[in-house]
C-alpha cells in the first residue's frame, strides 16, 4: 500500500504450487520494498478461500503442510498484513488469515475450519494459532467441529477485527494505512500465550470424552483435540511440530480418503440421470411455491415442519378432525422446538399464519397447490385412492409425490391421470432431521418432475439422490438382506446385544435391533402379512423356516404376536422402562425365548464371533448393491453410498457400503460371500452378485470406473 496498493490476490482451488510461490513472492517483494508500507491480502470474485483443492490430498503429491512457511512469513512481516475476508475463508483459506495481522471481513462472509469433515486437522499451524486468539473452548468447538460460522459470531469471539457490510477491501486497505507504524509483535499470534482456563485440564478431558463418544470411531475430531491440548502445554514450536505429527496420522488414516470420497459422491449425485437421457444438465425444474401434505402422522408430521423451515407455504390434510388436530398439535410443538433452535439466528420461522401454513380436512384446499406429498401409511390400495383423487382435484402441472419406502411408483401412478407427474420422494424419520431424500422415477416420470423433486430436496436442505423404482427403492432393498442375516444370527446362536455391538462397533449409529425397536416391528410385520409371508393368507402347510424354498426366519413375526412392537410397547427385541421409554436392556425373557425356539427348531445353538457377524450383516446388504448397480435402479456405487450415509447411519468415515468394499478389496468380500452361500445354499442374499464377480475377474478396477464394466446398457438408464 502508499505508491500503489499491493493486492495479493488468491484462488486456492487453481494451480496449488504456483499460487503459493505467487503468494510467497508477493509478500517477499513488498517486504523488499521500501515504499510499500502495509500489505493488503484478498481473494477474487469476492471470495478469500474455500481452503486447499480436497483432491490433492489423496494425490501421491500433497501439499497439507506446505502452506506453513507462509503463513509463518505473513506474520513475522515487518509491515502490517491485513486479511479483507469476503465469502468463505475456510480450511487453509482461514490460517492465511490468521497469518495476517489484523481481519476485516464482510458482513455476509463465512469462516471455519473444516478439515475435521474431511477426516483431517487444520495442518497449517491453525490449532496452534486460533486458541492463542478466540481462546481454547471456542477453537475447539470450531475445530472439532468444522462449522463454519457467520461473520457477526467471528467479531463476537475476537476472530475478526472489524466487519463492513459495503467495501471489504477498501475497509482492509483504511485498516492497514490506519495501523502503519503501530507495533506489530502483539498482533502475532505465535507469540501470545493461550488464554487460560481455571480448569483447563478437566475441559479438555471432558471435550476428549465428549469428542470420541459423538465420533464413533472417526479419528479426526480426537486428534484435533489433542492438537489444541498441545498449544495448550507447549510452546508455540512445539505445538507446531505435535500438530504436524497428528495431521501426518489422520493423512495415512483411511478415513481422510473415505471422507473427501464422501464429500464428492454427495456431490456427484447431484448430477442425475434417469432413462432416455434425460439429466440434470437438460431438465429444469418447475417452482414450488404453495405445497400441500397428505397424513399427518410421524413422517407427514416432519415434512411440513421441513416444508415451513424452507419458507414453502403448507396446506396440511388429514382424513377428520380428530386426527387433524392431533397432526396439528404434534406440528406445532416441532416447529416451536426448531423455532427455539433458531432464535438470534437470521431467519425466523412463520407457522402462525394461515397463509404460510393451513390445516384442513378439505381435499378441495389442494386445487392450487404446485406439489402434493402423500404420507399415509403403506397400503397400496388406500394410496391410490388418495392418487386418483388428487389428479382430479389438483391443478394439471402439479407434481403429485409419494412418500413411500418401498411400494410401486408405477401402481400408484396408474390410478392417476398424469404418471409422468408422478415421483417416489422418500423421506427418513426424522424427516424434519434426516438429510436423505430417496427420489424415485417411475416409468412415465418426466425429467421435470424428477427436477423439480431434486430442487424441492436442494430447498429443504436435504441430500436428493435419484434412483429407480423396484421393490424397497436402494436403501431399503439393500437393508433387507442385512437385517435377515441378522436374525439368522439369533436362530443360529447370536444375541440382539451381540449383535448390535458389533455393528455399533464398526460405526453404525445404532444397530439392526435397536434400530427395529426403534421403528416398530409392527410394520414389516404389517408389510410380510400383506406379502402372503405370515398371517392368515400364509398357505396351510407352509414349513416354519421356509418361504418359496429359501430360508425365512419367523423371530418377528412371533414377537408381534406377542404384542413386543419394540419401544412404543415397550418390549421388542429389548426391554424397556416403559411402553415409549428408549433405553434398551437385555432381556432374559428373549433369551429364553430364543433357547426355547432354537430346540423347538432343532437349531444347534453356536458361538459366532464378531468377524463373521460383520461379514454377514454388511456383505450381504453390499452384494444387493451389487445387483442394485447391475440393474441399472441407481448410476453408480456414489448414489448408494451417499443414501446409506445420510439416511441409514452408516459411519461417514468408512466412505458408504461400496467404498468400504473396495477398501476390504473385492477379492475378499467375494471370497467371504463364497464360503457363506455355500454354508447356507437357502439364503440367496449370501450368493455373490454376478457383477460382483466380473469385477473380480477384471481385477477390481477402482470405484470409479465400476460402471463401465456393465457389458448392457441397462434398460432402466
Ligand atoms: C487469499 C487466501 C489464500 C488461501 C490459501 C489457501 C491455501 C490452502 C493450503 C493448505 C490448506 C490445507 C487445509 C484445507 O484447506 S482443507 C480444505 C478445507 N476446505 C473445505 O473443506 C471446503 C469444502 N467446500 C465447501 O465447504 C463448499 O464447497 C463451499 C466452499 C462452502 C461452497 O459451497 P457451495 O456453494 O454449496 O458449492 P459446492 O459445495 O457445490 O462446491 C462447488 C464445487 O466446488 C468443489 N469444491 C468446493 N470446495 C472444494 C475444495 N476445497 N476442494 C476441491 N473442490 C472443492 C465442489 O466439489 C463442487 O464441485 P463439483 O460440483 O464439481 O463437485
Amino acid at each position: 500500500l502508499s505508491k500503489s496498493s499491493q493486492i495479493v490476490s488468491g484462488l486456492a482451488l487453481i494451480t496449488f504450487k504456483l499460487f503459493l510461490q505467487a503468494l510467497e513472492d508477493g509478500l517477499k517483494k513488498a517486504d523488499a520494498d521500501p515504499s510499500v508500507k502495509a500489505v493488503m491480502i484478498c481473494g477474487e470474485n469476492g471470495k478469500f478461500s474455500a481452503g486447499a483443492d480436497i483432491r490433492g490430498f489423496s494425490s501421491p503429491k500433497r501439499h497439507g503442510v506446505a502452506l506453513s512457511p507462509i503463513v509463518s512469513l505473513i506474520e513475522s512481516s515487518e509491515k502490517p498484513v491485513v486479511a479483507a475476508i469476503e465469502g468463505v475463508a475456510l480450511g487453509g483459506g482461514l490460517e492465511v488469515a490468521l497469518g495476517c495481522h489484523y481481519r476485516v471481513a464482510h458482513a455476509k462472509a463465512r469462516m471455519g475450519l473444516p478439515e475435521v469433515t474431511i477426516g483431517l486437522l487444520p495442518g497449517a499451524e491453525g490449532t496452534q494459532r486460533l486458541p492463542r486468539l478466540i481462546g481454547v473452548p471456542a477453537a475447539l468447538d470450531m475445530i472439532t467441529t468444522g462449522k463454519h460460522i457467520p461473520a457477526t459470531e467471528a467479531l463476537k469471539l475476537g476472530l475478526v477485527d472489524e466487519i463492513v457490510e459495503e467495501n471489504t477491501i477498501e475497509a482492509a486497505i483504511r485498516l492497514a494505512n490506519k495501523v502503519i507504524g503501530q507495533p506489530l509483535e502483539p498482533r502475532r499470534l505465535s507469540l501470545k500465550p493461550v488464554p487460560k482456563l481455571p480448569n483447563m485440564e478437566a475441559f479438555l478431558r471432558e471435550a476428549l470424552v465428549k469428542v470420541k463418544r459423538q465420533a464413533r470411531g472417526c479419528l479426526a475430531p480426537e486428534l484435533c483435540v489433542q492438537a489444541v491440548r498441545a498449544a495448550t502445554e507447549r510452546p508455540f514450536a512445539e505445538g507446531v511440530r505435535r500438530e504436524r505429527e497428528l495431521f501426518g496420522l489422520l493423512l495415512s488414516s483411511g478415513q481422510a480418503q473415505a471422507l473427501q470420497y464422501a464429500f464428492f459422491a454427495e456431490r456427484a449425485v447431484r448430477r442425475w440421470a434417469a432413462p432416455g437421457g434425460a439429466s440434470w444438465s437438460s431438465a429444469a425444474p418447475q417452482p414450488v411455491r404453495k405445497a400441500a401434505v397428505i397424513g399427518l402422522g410421524t413422517m407427514g408430521r416432519g415434512i411440513v415442519t421441513s416444508l415451513v423451515k424452507a419458507n414453502i407455504p403448507v396446506v396440511a390434510l388429514e382424513q377428520d378432525l380428530e386426527y387433524l388436530n392431533k397432526g396439528r398439535k404434534a406440528v406445532m410443538l416441532l416447529l416451536e422446538r426448531e423455532a427455539m433452535k433458531m432464535e438470534g439466528g437470521a431467519q425466523t420461522l412463520d407457522f402462525h399464519n394461515p397463509a404460510r401454513l393451513q390445516f384442513t380436512v378439505d381435499f378441495d384446499l389442494l386445487c392450487d397447490v404446485d406439489l402434493v406429498i402423500e404420507a399415509v401409511f403403506e397400503n397400496m390400495a388406500l394410496k391410490k385412492e388418495i392418487f386418483h383423487k388428487l389428479s382430479k382435484i389438483c391443478k394439471p402441472g402439479a407434481l403429485l409425490c409419494t412418500n413411500t419406502s418401498a411400494l410401486n411408483i408405477d401402481e400408484i401412478a396408474s390410478a392417476t391421470n398424469r404418471p409422468q407427474q408422478v415421483i417416489g420422494t422418500h423421506f427418513f424419520s426424522p424427516a424434519h432431521v434426516m438429510r436423505l431424500l430417496e427420489i424415485i422415477y417411475g416409468r412415465h416420470t418426466s425429467p421435470t418432475a424428477i427436477a423439480t423433486a431434486m430442487q424441492l430436496a436442494k430447498a429443504l436442505k436435504k441430500v436428493g439422490v435419484v434412483v429407480g423404482n423396484c421393490f424397497g427403492f436402494v436403501g431399503n432393498r439393500m437393508m433387507f438382506p442385512y437385517v435377515q442375516q441378522a436374525v439368522f444370527l439369533l436362530e443360529e446362536g447370536s444375541r440382539p446385544e451381540a449383535v448390535d455391538q458389533v455393528l455399533e462397533d464398526f460405526g453404525f449409529k445404532i444397530g439392526p435391533f435397536r434400530m427395529s425397536d426403534l421403528a416398530g416391528l409392527d410394520v414389516g410385520w404389517r408389510s410380510r402379512k400383506e406379502q402372503g409371508l405370515t398371517g392368515p393368507s400364509l398357505a396351510a402347510g407352509t414349513p416354519a423356516r421356509q418361504r418359496h424354498g429359501q430360508r425365512y426366519s419367523p423371530l418377528p413375526d412371533l414377537l408381534c404376536e406377542q404384542g413386543r412392537f419394540g419401544q412404543k410397547t415397550g418390549k421388542g427385541w429389548y426391554q424397556y422402562e416403559r411402553a415409549g421409554g428408549r433405553t434398551a436392556t437385555p432381556d432374559p425373557w428373549l433369551h429364553d425365548f430364543l433357547s426355547q425356539y432354537r430346540d423347538t427348531h432343532g437349531i444347534q445353538s453356536r458361538f459366532i464371533d464378531q468377524e463373521e457377524i460383520l461379514e454377514r450383516c454388511l456383505f450381504s446388504l453390499i452384494n444387493e448393491g451389487f445387483a442394485i448397480l447391475a440393474e441399472g435402479i441407481a448410476s453408480g456405487p456414489e448414489h448408494l453410498d451417499v443414501i446409506y450415509i445420510n439416511g441409514y447411519g452408516w459411519p461417514k468415515h468408512r466412505g458408504g457400503p461400496m467404498f468400504y468394499a473396495s477398501t476390504v478389496g473385492l477379492p475378499r468380500v467375494l471370497a467371504k460371500l463364497q464360503k457363506y452361500s455355500e454354508a447356507h445354499p437357502d439364503v440367496p442374499g449370501l450368493r455373490p452378485n454376478a457383477f460382483l464377480k466380473k469385477l473380480v475377474a477384471v481385477r477390481s478396477p477402482p470405484l470409479k470406473e465400476w460402471m463401465s464394466y456393465l457389458s448392457h446398457q441397462s434398460p432402466k438408464l
